[in-house]
């Protein structure tokens, strides 16, 4: 029995169809990314799991529990752990009247090391708590009553770098003791660095779910190199090269269309994606030395580009952007 099972669910707002006939189901102690930018459908999947909206049409299930039956559905949330993208914490309680609340309710058998490593200013009121200090309680909140599954909306916004380190430590740690981690995130190095699948979600509508892995994979690698000496420039022509970009050295004679033309034009650095076999294009390079070489995965975005076209978070796609690309690109072979 998978975690979370969703057949055909959708949720139509009126003018938004936020979900759109969303089929998926998350594995038993697998760490499961939603993906999607702004606006694409994410927290709607979440709230309607958890019985917060009402699908327009479709079904769920958390841990075998149908979520339509309010008794299952309480069933199913006794042992799940939830932290939305914006904790609602009374704003007049202090962090440890919220904590000992949410032990009154859903028990508590770990607090102690969750607030060793999340570490919010108990005694401050929460109306008083930063954006980050919100979410490292709602961390402990999740987690403390040892939830079998946790559904996370987005979960390390305005946590700090080392905070999100530790974060993405303890969760691969809770997927060891066999919790099933299910969370949104539009943070392309989090997903890649923490999950095991991915679904995303464009529009409403789920485009793929699969391995980080296998995501990876048909995207390619991304080669850099700089040669010793000049390389013809049809030793690139081979099953797998996409998106050549090189500086071509031509002779003081050539101009820019006689370069394109001329099979014998060569260039010392380039920058290409390689979906083909590593052993060949090596093969290929042999006689050429070279002073240096990269092949390295394609980033995220790339992957999430072809979903997308564009529609990529812009403050992301710029964060973590290609690194090296070269920028004195003159011609595309
Ligand atoms: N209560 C609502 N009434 C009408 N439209 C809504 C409502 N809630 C969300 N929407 C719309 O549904 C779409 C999906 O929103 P949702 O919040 O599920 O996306 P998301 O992927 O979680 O986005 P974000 O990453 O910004 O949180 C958006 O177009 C949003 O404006």
């Amino acid at each position: 029995m998978a975690a979370i099972e969703l057949e055909g669910l959708t949720k139509d707002y009126g003018e938004v169809l936020a979900n759109d006939d969303v089929t998926f189901s998350v594995e038993r102690g697998e760490i499961f990314g939603y993906l999607g930018p702004n606006g694409a459908g994410k927290t709607t999947t979440i709230r309607t799991l958890l019985g917060l909206l009402s699908p327009t049409d479709g079904s769920a299930r958390l841990l075998g529990h149908d979520i339509a039956d309010e008794g299952e559905l309480i069933e199913a949330k006794r042992r799940l752990g939830y932290l939305p993208d914006s904790p609602a914490f009374d704003e007049t309680a202090t962090g440890r009247e919220v904590l000992e609340l949410h032990a009154s309710i859903k028990g508590d058998e770990r607090s102690d090391e969750l607030l060793e490593l999340f570490d919010p200013p108990l005694d401050r009121l929460v109306r008083d708590y930063s954006r980050g200090n919100v979410r490292k309680l709602g961390l402990v909140t999740t987690f403390m009553h040892e939830p079998e599954l946790v559904i996370l909306d987005e979960p390390t916004g305005g946590l700090d770098p080392l905070m999100q380190h530790r974060f993405a430590e303890f969760l691969r740690d809770e997927r060891e003791r066999g919790v099933t981690v299910f969370f949104s995130s539009h943070i392309l190095g989090e997903v890649r660095r923490l999950c095991d699948r991915v679904g995303i979600i464009r529009n409403g509508r789920l485009v793929t779910v699969e391995p980080v892995e296998s995501l990876l994979d048909r995207s390619g690698k991304v080669v850099r190199l700089r040669a010793a000496d000049p390389i013809p420039r049809d030793t690139l022509e081979i099953d797998g090269v996409h998106d050549l970009e090189a500086t071509l050295d031509r002779g003081a004679d050539s101009s820019r269309e006689s370069a394109r033309d001329d099979s014998k034009s060569t260039f010392t650095e380039c920058t290409f994606t390689f979906t083909g076999d590593v052993n060949a294009l090596l093969e290929r390079l042999r006689e050429y030395p070279l002073l240096d070489l990269s092949i390295e995965e394609a980033p995220l975005e790339d992957v999430f580009m072809r979903f997308y076209g564009g529609e990529v978070d812009g403050e992301e796609s710029t964060a973590a952007g290609r690194q090296g690309t070269p920028t004195e690109v003159t011609d595309d072979v």
